[in-house]
């Protein structure tokens, strides 16, 4: 990849905790940040260093405090803008599944969280790649 195209990507990692009866997990954005009060997949930005499946084995630490084995996460898909606005970053969120995880979800920045069956989650209010996202999970659990 070119320098130029590089400095215009943000990757972003988000994962799907999919629980014994096939629900997921979704969490609340805080208010007053970008997309605050939506529902979207745990995860966040990857950092310099990692791949996207220990980014996001450490967002889920952060947020949720659960422990994920890189290993454990299938790659489900990605959502990103089809179109950008001149100038603006072009954010690529990967999304993975997880039915395996250490210890019991709990919210540790303060966030709102709530267990969702998979084909409830475009009834959401949602950011607008969680939408794409939700639709890939659902194929994906064909
Ligand atoms: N989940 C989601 N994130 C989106 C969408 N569009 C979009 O620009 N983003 C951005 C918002 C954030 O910059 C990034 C998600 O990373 P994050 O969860 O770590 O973001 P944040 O604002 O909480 O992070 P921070 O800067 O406070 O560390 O992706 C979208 O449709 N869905």
């Amino acid at each position: 990849m070119a320098d130029g195209a590089a400095q215009m990507m943000l990757p972003v990692v988000a994962v799907a905790l999919l629980d014994e009866q096939g629900r997921v997990l979704m969490q609340q954005r805080p208010l007053g940040k970008q997309h605050g009060g939506l529902w979207e997949f745990p995860g966040g930005k990857v950092e310099a260093g990692e791949s996207p499946q220990q980014a996001a084995a450490r967002e889920l630490a952060e947020e949720l405090g659960v422990g994920l084995a890189p290993c454990a996460l299938d790659a489900v898909g990605f959502a990103a803008e089809p179109v950008l606005a001149k100038g603006r970053r072009s954010v690529v969120i990967l999304l993975f599944a997880a039915r395996h995880w250490q210890g019991t979800p709990q919210p540790q920045e303060g966030q709102n969280m709530a267990w969702y069956g998979v084909e409830d989650l475009a009834a959401l209010a949602m950011p607008p790649l969680d939408y794409p996202l939700a639709r890939a999970l659902v194929a994906w659990r064909r």
